[in-house]
């Protein structure tokens, strides 16, 4: 009797972690098993949907509508919004590398000036609704990164580091557009790309999905996140620092139809300087060192040249690595 084989296809998902939890607290027997979830993922994905608190229907409606309000402000008011970093201010559309995208960014978004400062230059007495959205979705994501970050240097042995992790971080915001392109066919809503700084929590503010991650077999997930959830995914820079360990996945975002997609993420970034250097518990001889030290500014440079523009693995190029695995 031949055994019956029935074969389906099994729709991908990113793992869903519960960060819900009242007492997710360092120590708990909660914030142990969420950890081994969280390294699993990360080495396998390099990324995850975390599930956090109830977000509250009208504040997620509010600060769709904010969003909406401030992508509508004409294109002069949006390109106040400067700094001195490159891709840290106003990014509008480019009509052949994103024709549908276009973000504000907030430098230093841990700082609670910052985010009002952006609603002052938008508006001419500002907007308190706007400040107060951006400040509590900031503030939620970057209490989920501290936690991830932590979760993850525990998980290794090596907590002592977080101190130095810290402090060798900062913070942007990027409020994200990608236009509906009024089209039944996907269009290309931001380039294939990994993340090129520490870490990135997302999230995706209306019900309109288009971010795609690609799983180390080359498969592609949507990523379906529910209004609980945030989307956390490891970039270049942690990848660098954790010799390898985590994975940092290669993502881009697809639209369909007419309804434009609203993101804000928090990404974390090493500050000017310093330097991505693996600890010496994580390089051994099981384990050595894949990516020469360098600094987050040299590893810029490099990708605004034509080999790093070019590259399919920009970090791997840039640090004369020919194959991973
Ligand atoms: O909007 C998204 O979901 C993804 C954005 C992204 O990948 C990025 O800004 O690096
Ligand atoms: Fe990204």
């Amino acid at each position: 009797m031949g055994e019956e084989i029935t074969s389906y296809e099994i729709p991908l998902r990113l793992p869903i972690i519960d960060f819900s939890h009242k007492d997710l607290k360092r120590g708990t027997h909660e914030w142990d098993s969420v950890k081994v979830e969280v390294r699993k993922a990360l080495e396998e994905f390099g990324c995850f949907e975390a599930l956090i608190d109830k977000f509250p229907l009208e504040l997620r409606e509010e600060l769709h509508g904010a969003l909406n309000e401030a992508f509508d402000l004409p294109l002069e008011t949006k390109m106040l919004n400067v700094s001195e970093k490159p891709y840290h201010g106003y990014l509008g559309v480019h009509p052949e590398r994103s024709p549908l995208y276009e973000s504000f960014g907030i430098d230093e978004a841990n700082v609670v000036e910052n985010v009002q400062g952006l609603s002052n230059i938008l508006w001419p007495q500002g907007s308190a609704t706007f400040s107060k959205l951006i400040q509590y979705i900031s503030e939620q994501q970057l209490g989920l990164e501290r936690m991830v970050r932590l979760m993850i240097l525990e998980s290794l042995g090596i907590e002592e580091y977080m101190e130095e992790h810290m402090d060798s971080n900062y913070y942007l915001l990027k409020l994200m557009k990608y236009a509906g392109p009024q089209s039944t066919e996907a269009k290309l809503g931001l380039y294939g790309h990994t993340d090129k700084n520490m870490m990135t929590i997302l999230y995706q503010n209306n019900d309109v999905n288009g971010l795609e991650v690609r799983t180390k077999n080359g498969e592609w997930i949507l990523v379906k996140p529910s209004p609980n959830t945030f989307t956390v995914m490891i970039g270049d820079s942690l990848y660098a620092w954790l010799n390898g360990r985590l994975h940092s996945p290669f993502h881009r975002v697809m639209m369909k139809g007419n309804k434009a997609r609203y993101t804000t993420a928090l990404f974390s970034i090493l500050k000017a300087g310093y330097t991505v250097k693996a600890p010496k518990e994580l390089v051994d001889e099981q384990h050595p060192l894949l990516f020469k030290p360098f600094t987050f500014d040299e590893f810029m440079k490099f990708l605004h040249t034509e080999a790093g523009e070019t590259s399919d693995c920009a970090l791997r190029a840039f640090c004369g690595v020919k194959n991973i695995t």
